[in-house]
């Protein structure tokens, strides 16, 4: 079972939150939101109990591991980069490309996703040619910055194995029916993985998209699928009920009538920053239309501490606050006693470096909440597959609900064209 919690109690009955009937008045309209997403749900919402994905995901993974590959270069951008980086980040070791043998399970994991050419010459400076294998990931099959480090990473491979070798260890991941990438593949006999048609960039984590990275280094991607459908069937039993619903109709009331308009996820947990990285695009390309939506912000506790919490309890008061809090973190080491002498230092002495991050993760809160400035948490029992499934599931209902709120199409982004057209034009695309 995931064990994953949303409490809202610190967005109510503090000052600048919530009243009790803020929430009420906007519950019917919650109710239309819900009975929609589950009467006509759209594509995101059935891949938590599809398993063709992750069965061919895990086969060809399989494949690559027993090839002995070396290096895995995964290619993309937004919502075909972001989701594959945070399970990696939260679930593999932090210096995971520098392990060895068993310790790691299975090629070193390289991303090319901006098109800054020193971070691809990066890759290449250490990606050992005779062992590399590149999956390309666009759903629409020709995003300039993702086709760009491909054709450098094709260029490379080409000239170390040829055009043979280079095909045997090429992944397309793309929509199956149509776009530039599906037209390469089929010329090039590569391996094709599929994004559905139906599932957008940011909702596609637990397609192909995020399910063959992360079983390439030996994650279970049957335990992410398995929290993500926990999270479904609670929310066909709860319906608006429901920790991630009631969620939704909290941040929207927090931006359109508390005018708190900057949503700042804070994980306490290293390993939840790239997650935050994730949530920032599914909120922002999601709800941000028609001049409406929220601005989400990452942090991490207790880095940020050191950095932004100045403005949180301070500044502006146009902030929510949503702390993710880990129960039991994967390691702890405990701190050896030491100067007892020295009150300002002895006293870390006997306790652990886990305690430590969840009393400042408690503080935080406190503090916060004493101050008058509204927060939630999120908290996971721990962080593994199962939890990280149900999350990704949880938030992108709570995005998905939070879109109808607001009265905006959560699954388009019409404002990221005119920037590429202009692009396109001065690069010299035809048509353009
Ligand atoms: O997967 P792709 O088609 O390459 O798209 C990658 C990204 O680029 C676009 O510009 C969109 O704004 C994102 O929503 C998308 O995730």
């Amino acid at each position: 079972m995931a064990e994953v919690t949303f409490d809202y109690e610190n967005l109510q009955g503090v000052e600048g939150g919530l009243e009790d009937g803020d929430l009420d008045g906007v519950r019917p309209r919650l109710k239309e939101a819900v009975d929609g997403l589950l009467g006509d749900p759209p594509g995101f919402m059935r891949l938590p109990k599809t398993r063709e994905y992750a069965e061919s995901s895990v086969s060809l993974a399989e494949e690559i591991r027993g090839s002995g590959a070396t290096d895995f270069v995964h290619v993309g951008i937004g919502g075909s980069a972001l989701g594959p980086m945070a399970v990696h980040r939260a679930l593999n070791h932090p210096y995971y490309n520098m392990l060895s043998g068993e310790a790691r399970r299975g090629p070193r994991v390289h991303f090319a996703e901006n098109t800054d050419p020193a971070t691809l010459s990066a890759v290449l400076d250490v990606a050992d040619p005779g062992g590399t294998w590149v999956n390309v990931v666009t759903k629409s099959g020709s995003t300039a910055e993702t086709m760009a480090n491909f054709l450098v990473i094709r260029g490379f491979l080409v000239d170390a194995l040829g055009s043979f070798g280079y095909q045997g260890r090429t992944v397309a991941t793309t929509d199956p029916e149509k776009g530039f990438l599906k037209e390469i593949s089929e010329r090039e006999d590569l391996r094709v993985l599929p994004i559905p048609a139906d599932v957008g960039g940011r909702f596609s984590v637990l397609t192909p998209v995020g399910l063959l990275p992360a079983a390439v280094t030996g994650l279970d991607v049957g335990a992410m699928l398995a929290g993500a459908a926990q999270c479904v069937d609670e929310v066909q039993e709860q319906g608006p009920e429901h920790q991630a619903v009631v969620g939704a109709a909290m941040h929207y009331l927090m931006d359109t009538q508390r005018g708190r308009n900057v949503r700042v996820m804070m994980p306490y947990a290293d390993s939840l920053e790239r997650l935050a990285a994730w949530f920032v695009q599914l909120w922002a390309e999601s709800l941000g239309k028609e001049g409406k939506g929220s601005t989400p912000h990452g942090a991490v506790g207790t880095t940020d501490q050191h950095s932004q919490v100045q403005l949180y309890m301070e500044g502006p008061q146009d902030k929510v606050i949503e702390i993710v809090e880990v129960e039991d973190h994967p390691k702890d080491l405990s701190i050896p006693k030491a100067y007892e002498d020295l009150e300002g230092v002895g006293y870390l002495g006997g306790h652990t470096m886990a305690e430590l991050l969840n009393v400042e993760c408690d503080a935080t809160r406190k503090a916060l909440t004493e101050a008058g400035r509204p927060n939630s948490t999120i908290k996971l029992g721990a962080v593994n597959e199962e939890n990280l499934g149900y999350l990704f599931q949880a938030l992108e209902i709570q995005t998905a609900i939070t879109g109808d709120l607001y009265g905006v199409n959560a699954f388009d982004q019409p404002g990221v064209e005119a920037g590429k057209e202009i692009t396109y034009k001065r690069m010299g695309r035809p048509g353009h």
